[in-house]
């Protein structure tokens, strides 16, 4: 039963209150990623969720138990830190079969429990139960690291040494997988590697998982679903193009893509049944958002604004003369800074091998869709 709920969830500190009321419903086998800025109170809420915090108020359901009073190691929560927190004296099997020896602590006759404690005690874990070998080597195969079962920790590169944390909140079978960051410390190569390696174990293995960062990309990429929060609560949950394409607010959509976001006055419906915005005197733009709004912030998205060459089809709406101020190649794409009536506007088009690129003065004409004008 991997189901996690978070209700009305609040945690004060002496000088910050962290939390203020999150609520969380996460089916089992649902992948979660809480996202927001640095402050937020992701960690905070992943560290009640795990048991390592004690929220002020608010109830924590693991399944159908609630868990507000159950010890961390109690909880069945595997976790994975962005810094690792591997034991640099044990070798990479002893790494993944500690949680499950130290397990033993809790479990067994007195006498075995002894044994276990002796063996702990001198950095030493023994020789492991055949279970509990045969655990390890497939929590180490998961993750693709069964050939270095012997090496030291401190021989493997940082990927490397994530795959073990990995293996090691793996082989206890947890029925949450709690991730803080897992893939800061990794260069951009490697965070994209392992996000599918990650993305790839909890669809195999229908684990649910909560999986905090501050990257809007790798959320968007990995998660079901994406909690944005601010200043200690949720401002929107939704699936990754839901919160793509419709933002609940300027925040939510700037943080979650770039955007370009303006002021606009609504001021009236066209015959096509669009709602017709005014940004500045000269950019009278159409959208096809409903609102009962009269001032609005109209986003259009980088990527939704289309440069009219001489082969586009003719436009009938929201046709704009612009002036390029910077073109800069990214590789896929061309991202042109524009004005557009004194306004600051960025557009993103793919790159064409046949198509020449604009430079800094080209007075250039573009296309605004009005299915890509959001009013928020
Ligand atoms: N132990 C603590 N004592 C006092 N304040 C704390 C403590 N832990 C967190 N806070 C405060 O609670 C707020 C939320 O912190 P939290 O670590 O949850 O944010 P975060 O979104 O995970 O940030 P980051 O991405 O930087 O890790 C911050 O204002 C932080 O300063």
């Amino acid at each position: 039963m991997g189901s996690v709920q978070v209700k009305n969830l609040v945690k004060k500190y002496d000088k910050a209150i962290a939390l203020k009321g999150v609520d969380l419903d996460i089916k089992e086998g649902e992948f979660y990623a809480l996202l927001g800025p640095s402050g937020c109170g992701k960690t905070t809420t992943m560290r009640c969720i795990a048991g390592f915090e004690t929220p002020t108020s608010g109830e924590i359901l693991i399944g159908d138990k609630v868990v507000n009073n159950v010890p961390a190691n109690r909880r069945n929560c595997g976790m994975v830190f962005q810094s690792y927190a591997l034991f640099p004296h044990y070798n990479v099997f002893e790494n993944v079969a500690y949680s499950l020896t130290i397990r033993d602590l809790y479990s067994g006759s007195l006498g075995q429990r002894i044994k276990t404690f002796g063996r702990l005690m001198s950095k030493r874990l023994g020789k492991p139960t055949k279970e509990i070998e045969k655990k390890v080597q497939d929590a180490l195969d998961y993750v693709e690291l069964g050939h270095l079962a012997d090496r030291g920790v401190n021989e493997l590169s940082g990927g490397q040494q994530q795959r073990v944390a990995l293996a090691r909140a793996l082989v206890m079978e947890p029925s949450v997988l709690l991730m803080d960051e897992p893939l800061s410390n990794l260069d951009k190569k490697l965070r994209n590697t392992m996000r599918t390696t990650i993305r790839k174990i909890q669809q195999d293995l229908k684990i649910t998982t909560i999986f905090v960062t501050h990257d809007q990309e790798e959320a968007m990429s990995m998660a079901d679903h994406v909690a944005v929060m601010r200043d200690g609560e949720i401002v929107q949950m939704a699936t990754p193009t839901e919160l793509y394409s419709n933002p609940k607010d300027p925040f939510v959509a700037d943080f979650v893509g770039s955007s370009n976001i303006y002021k606009g006055q609504v001021l009236k419906k066209n015959e096509k049944g669009n709602t017709v915005v005014k940004i500045t005197d000269e950019i009278v733009l159409e959208s096809e958002t409903h609102t009962d709004k009269s001032e609005v912030e109209v986003l259009v998205r980088p990527e939704g604004i289309e440069i009219i060459r001489e082969a586009s089809t003719p436009k009938t709406e929201n046709v704009v003369e612009a002036k390029v101020k910077v073109s800069t190649y990214l590789g896929p794409t061309i991202r042109y800074d524009i004005e557009l009536d004194g306004m600051d506007v960025m557009v993103e088009e793919e790159f064409q091998p046949n198509t020449a690129l604009y430079k800094e003065g080209d007075i250039i004409k573009v296309h605004l869709p009005s299915e890509r004008v959001l009013l928020i």
